[in-house]
């Protein structure tokens, strides 16, 4: 297993965040952790990446016993970047001062890598996210907020990641980037990377998730193929999520003669994937 959680407690102060949560998640393996705000997604996120501390529980990430880390050791376990967190917002996770190839080498030079060979590997990874090379040279704020995302992932990419955590991969992105970002995603999944996703839209990462955790005030109450978590859910919230999944519900939408083409073609495609039908 890339990564196993087991039992996994948190607290913060007198708030349970965490009850007893378990998930294994394979090399070449994407799962996909859905809940409502509040429920621990972030939480999960955060312990798995050492930025909150367990109360009870372990946390093993390819072979390592990370949850019995001290600090010291998480550091260089981050600087060697095994496990890669996502955020949400990329504007969050990239310095609005540096360029995209600053943005996406700055981990290798922390490593002590060549800057040559650093710059070598901006170029390869940009290619990897389907960015034309050009945008090398630009400022964060300079990009679109698919491409902000997708210079996101290749700064995560740079130092080969064994496990990649992506919180709300393609929540902001219109229905094109979304199919196009969810195919990147399976790409580096089918190279044997291991993925977490999180999402609050069951629909967003039903097209991509091999298996679908679903966390509920703290606990997974649900966890499963993607496929028959979505077809025949069983836990009632897992059946209210799916009612209000906005990509799963909008499907029947774009059947409609007043949805755009583009439109009911990737929502084709993203139920393809997951077993449903459109026509
Ligand atoms: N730093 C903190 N201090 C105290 N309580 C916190 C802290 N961070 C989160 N919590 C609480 O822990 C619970 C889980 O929060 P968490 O952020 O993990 O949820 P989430 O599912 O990621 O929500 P969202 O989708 O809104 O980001 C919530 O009740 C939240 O209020």
């Amino acid at each position: 297993m890339s990564l196993e959680v087991s039992n996994l407690d948190v607290h913060y102060g007198r708030t349970r965040a965490l009850r007893g949560v378990s998930l294994a998640v394979a090399p070449g393996e994407a799962v996909g952790v859905i809940g409502e705000t509040g429920s621990g997604k972030s939480t999960l996120a955060r312990a798995i990446v050492g930025l909150v501390r367990p109360s009870a529980g372990r946390i093993v990430v390819d072979g390592e016993e990370v949850s019995a880390y001290n600090a010291r050791q998480w550091r260089a376990l981050r600087r060697r970047g095994t496990v890669q967190y996502v955020f949400q917002d990329p504007l969050r996770s990239l310095d609005p001062d540096l360029s995209v190839e600053e943005s996406i080498v700055e981990p290798l030079l922390i490593r002590g890598g060549s800057r040559r060979e650093a710059a070598e590997r901006a170029r390869a990874l940009l290619a990897r996210v389907h960015l034309d090379e050009a945008l090398l040279a630009r400022l964060p704020g300079e990009l679109s907020g698919g491409q902000r995302q997708r210079v996101t992932v290749a700064r995560a990419l740079v130092t080969d990641p064994r496990v990649i955590i992506l919180d709300e991969p393609v929540s902001a992105l219109d229905a094109a980037n979304r199919v196009r970002a969810l195919e990147f995603f399976k790409e580096l999944r089918d190279g044997g990377t291991a993925l977490v996703f999180i999402s609050h839209d069951l629909g967003s990462v039903a097209g991509v998730a091999d298996r679908i955790a679903v966390l509920y005030q703290g606990e997974i109450v649900e966890d499963g193929p993607a496929r028959t978590v979505v077809n025949a859910p069983r836990h009632a919230y897992t059946r209210l999520l799916v009612g209000s999944a906005p990509t799963l519900r909008s499907a029947a939408a774009a059947r409609s003669s007043r949805a755009d083409r583009a439109e009911r073609a990737a929502l084709r495609e993203l139920l393809q994937t997951i077993g449903g039908q459109a026509s």
